[in-house]
């Protein structure tokens, strides 16, 4: 069920915004950093979002240019030439924070138990890290898995904009609380897949 499997259509949409910023020579690390901003601003809307409403639909869309910046750095980097080490680095660097702001600040405004919260940043980390795990082995960045980054932010922001519309519990936890529960369990799947696949290519 992965998102990867849309990246041919997110990349109608990323590769002429990506020439806009190459023409106007906007650096890629600027565009990561700016992804780091919406992210941090995400996770304050998050957080004062249960005493106003308007908050979570703040923080829906800053999730999502959280996104589109994420994808758009590594487009310019390219297509201006201007990949470096250290520019990818930044850029894992920037996303695995640009996590940490997005679920903690869900669990901090108690639409869940902060334990579930614990477990779906647990797992958001570790499914992360065992991609770049596979790199460091030689085996190649491994995205698999049912829940990688890009379908964390689908989920986040399809909740966003499910709690804003309708925002009383459904079984226990609003629509926000259901996403980091599912969150939570789906990321640990996906670690596990990865350990697997890690697994079966050292044989
Ligand atoms: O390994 P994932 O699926 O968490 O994705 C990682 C980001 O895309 C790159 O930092």
């Amino acid at each position: 069920m992965t998102f990867n499997t849309l990246r041919p259509f997110v990349s109608k949409v990323i590769e002429p915004l990506a020439e806009f910023f190459v023409r106007y020579e906007v650096s890629p690390n600027t565009v990561s950093i700016a992804s780091l901003i919406c992210a941090f601003f995400a996770g304050l809307s998050f957080y004062y979002s249960p005493g106003s409403r308007e908050f979570v639909l703040l923080a829906g869309f800053l999730v999502i240019f959280n996104s589109i910046f994420d994808a758009l750095d590594g487009v310019i980097a390219r297509k201006a030439n201007r990949a470096t080490p250290r520019g990818d680095f930044l850029d894992h660097v920037i996303d695995r924070y640009s996590d940490v702001f997005i679920i903690c600040s869900i669990f901090f405004a108690d639409y869940v138990p902060w334990q579930v919260g614990v477990a779906a940043i647990v797992g958001v980390q570790l499914t992360s890290y065992l991609g770049t795990q596979a790199q460091a082995l030689n085996l190649g960045r491994y995205y698999g898995g049912i829940m990688g980054r890009a379908d964390r932010l689908v989920v986040v922001i399809l909740a966003a904009f499910g709690n804003f519309a309708f925002s009383s519990p459904i079984a226990g936890f609003p629509i926000l609380g259901w996403a980091v529960i599912l969150i939570a369990v789906t990321s640990h799947i996906t670690a596990i897949q990865r350990i697997l696949y890690i697994w079966k290519k050292l044989d």
